[in-house]
């Protein structure tokens, strides 16, 4: 549905995309994380149409956004980091504008306005001007002109910022009836727990291009967890190389849950003096270290 292939993308020194590649199927959610400055909002901007790349190109339902900008961009729904709605008009005709933009007609238009309100909990303050809405309010509305006309490629860049839990869980449950209805949607988020709650696929991204991209599962497998024991008292005498403060014991390894077995099957008497214990399975943190770690000594990546 959506074929990006090697974008790139200056700005000045800075290169911001540098051979960025990414495909996503229809009714695929892509999580697209990486560090501040990868190069994420560039990609989404320009896949949008709002800038114009340096190189490379963007295929959206086979439309060249290049040669086709008007059939592509017709199929493409973004919502910015930043707000970008009319603060003094009201959020209907905020939606009824971007939804006649879209091509709804009338009937449609109104069907979708009320169903995408309702759904974002905003049926309430839809003849409020956008200015009056707090700041959860004003994150849903964004959200909710870009998912009213349900096109077929969303890009989302960081739509919970700010939110609170049941703003957040409204748009995650939106977001996922979309990819239902098989849209390809590109998420893009510092908060890694919420791709787990969509069941997205993942790309990282680091300076300027897509360096790991697949199932979570399969991205997680062979990265280490971490086992956390505490004692009363101190930490047995023949572990005591691996305590990392009074009476606790913290390691990494790739199976937390057999470690943990085996060392509390080994601990002999000292297992009555154990206070707690817990595993870490690996998360998408350090799915994001161990891939980027070594290509983050900065921020930005300036060209040669
Ligand atoms: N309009 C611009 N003018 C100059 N430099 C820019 C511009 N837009 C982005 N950059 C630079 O390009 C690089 C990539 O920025 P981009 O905003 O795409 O990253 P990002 O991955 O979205 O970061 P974040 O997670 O902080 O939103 C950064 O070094 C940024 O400073």
């Amino acid at each position: 549905m959506l074929t990006v292939s090697g974008l790139r993308k200056r700005w000045g020194p800075v290169r911001a995309l540098d051979g960025f590649d990414l495909r996503i199927e229809p009714g695929e959610i892509c999580g697209l994380i990486g560090h501040n400055g990868a190069g994420k909002t560039t990609f989404a901007r320009i896949v949008a149409g709002l800038e114009r790349p340096d190189a490379g190109s963007v295929l959206v339902a086979g439309a060249d956004l290049a040669t086709a900008p008007r059939s592509a961009r017709t199929l493409i729904g973004l919502a910015p980091q930043e707000l970008a709605l009319y603060p003094t008009a009201t959020l209907r005709q905020n939606l009824r504008l971007f939804g006649g933009l879209a091509g709804l007609r009338r009937t449609e238009l109104r069907t979708e306005l009320a169903a995408v309100a309702e759904e974002l909990a905003l049926t309430d303050v839809l003849d409020r001007p956008i200015a009056t809405l707090s700041g959860g309010q004003q994150r849903r509305a964004q959200a909710a002109t870009v998912l009213l006309p349900r096109p077929r490629v969303l890009l989302l860049d960081e739509p919970t910022v700010g939110a609170d839990p049941t703003t957040r869980e409204a748009l995650l449950r939106l977001v996922r009836t979309r990819a239902d209805e098989g849209a390809a949607i590109c998420y893009t988020t510092h908060y890694l727990p919420e791709l787990e709650d969509l069941g997205a696929t993942l790309a990282v991204a680091a300076v300027g291009r897509v360096i790991a991209r697949g199932d979570r599962a399969d991205l997680l497998d062979g990265l280490p967890g971490e086992v956390t024991v505490t004692f009363t008292g101190p930490v047995p005498e023949h572990l005591a190389e691996t305590s990392t403060a009074p009476g606790e014991l913290r390691f990494s390894t790739a199976d937390p849950a057999r470690a943990l077995a085996r060392l509390l099957r080994d601990l002999g008497p000292d297992t009555t003096r154990v206070r707690s214990a817990a595993v870490r399975e690996p998360s998408l943190d350090d799915l994001y270290r161990s891939l980027a770690a070594d290509r983050l000594p900065t921020e930005t990546h300036h060209a040669a």
